[in-house]
């Protein structure tokens, strides 16, 4: 791509004016420019497990949930089994009506289209959108980037889902589908988690009022070659703090990609082959912590592509700031307490301070019993 026709777009953030310096520096000393895990050989198939079972299983009556019992306990061992071993999977029949994923789609391509300076400050043209998509909702990049790899080639809007639901005369096409994917991703998310937390006692509790929607966009990222190219970041390398995120990934271009054990012992960037039609789920730190490490919140990041623009829409499962985080005492699946018992909002706080002291996440190692945190368990921050 070059360089005018990104800034010739009048709806792109100055992603190019921003970072020019990081770029011009950086790529002449990496040739194949900066982000690993691309090639053919580096890419992975998620788990990919068929909910049908399940949701019938929780809407039917006892005659059939007999019938189809034996489905459902395979298909929620599917899901601790993925949980535990990959941190992510994807799922199928999932609840989440697809119409209503491309309406969504549509008006996320509506709002990332105005002219960015609507985005920091809309008009009044843009009234009826200005409660979920105003610019206190509105992210792009990483303005105190210092290097590549803390680069974030994205722009974004946080949606909080506490927004009353929409009353039917003034609602926009934005904030019904908006409300209407929240809900439904929140059902499925609650679901998820009631599985994968029942085999260490109680659930946790959730709440609406913390959760959010995020829309991402991954504008088109100056770099080499095509499809597989080599790209900058479209999102740096994060755990997410919440419970379990629900992430609808573009159906044809990829980019997320995750760090995972490779069989040398060491670790190594892989990237999500796209999977239309799928939800992709993982698990973040808090579900973590209240397994005692069984699951894993693993480290991901997004890759921008220098050939096309790439979307994704994410809902992040939080409960209440004063929900004790009380991972279970030792027992069935667990040998030792592996972290100590904090509340939501400390966690947020912690992981704000860390960010603003160090421009870093530390996340769960500040919360390990008797154990201080590395500089090599640092990751970047997300919230
Ligand atoms: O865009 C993606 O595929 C991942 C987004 C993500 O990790 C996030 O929003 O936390
Ligand atoms: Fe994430």
């Amino acid at each position: 791509m070059e360089d005018h026709e990104y800034e010739q777009d009048e709806s792109n953030p100055p992603l190019l004016a921003t970072y020019k310096h990081l770029l011009d520096g950086e790529h002449r000393r990496l040739p194949l420019g900066v982000v690993a895990g691309d090639e053919e050989d580096d890419q992975c198939d998620l788990p990919v497990i068929d909910l049908a079972p399940l949701l019938l299983d929780l809407e039917s009556d006892q005659q059939t949930r007999n019938n189809g019992g034996s489905s459902s306990a395979a298909c929620r061992a599917a899901m601790v089994r993925a949980a535990s071993e990959w941190g992510f999977f994807q799922v199928t029949n999932h609840g989440v009506p697809q119409p209503l994923l491309d309406e969504l789609h549509g008006q996320q391509l509506r709002a990332f289209r105005r002219p960015f300076h609507r985005k920091l400050a809309p008009g009044d043209g843009d009234d009826e959108d200005q409660l979920l998509l105003s610019p206190e909702a509105y992210r792009w990049g990483n303005p105190t980037a210092t290097c590549l790899h803390q680069l974030s080639w994205s722009e974004a809007y946080h949606v909080p889902i506490t927004t009353p639901s929409p009353e039917t005369k003034t609602t926009t096409a934005t904030r019904r589908v908006i409300h209407e994917v929240s809900a439904a991703m929140s059902k499925l998310a609650r679901r998820i988690l009631s599985v994968l937390a029942a085999e260490h006692g109680p659930p946790p509790e959730t709440e609406t009022t913390t959760c959010f929607l995020r829309l991402n966009r991954y504008p088109q990222a100056p770099g080499s070659g095509g499809g597989h190219g080599h790209g900058v970041l479209g999102l740096c390398g994060h755990t997410d703090s919440d419970f379990l995120t629900i992430l609808r990934q573009d159906d044809h271009v990829g980019g997320l990609q995750l760090l995972l054990d490779d069989k040398d012992g060491g670790r190594r960037w892989r990237t999500v082959r796209p999977n239309p039609g799928a939800l992709t789920v993982n698990v973040g730190d808090l579900l973590q912590a209240w397994t005692n490490d069984v699951y894993a919140s693993v480290e991901h990041r997004v890759v921008a592509r220098p050939d096309r623009e790439r979307f994704s829409v994410a809902f992040f499962l939080c409960p209440s700031y004063d929900t004790l985080i009380r991972p279970p005492l030792p027992g069935k699946t667990t040998t030792s307490q592996v972290y100590r018992n904090f509340t939501f909002g400390e966690y947020r706080s912690q992981v704000r301070e860390d960010v603003r002291l160090t421009g870093r996440k530390v996340g769960l190692p500040r919360f390990r019993r008797h154990v201080s945190p590395s500089p090599a368990s640092l990751t970047h921050q997300l919230s």
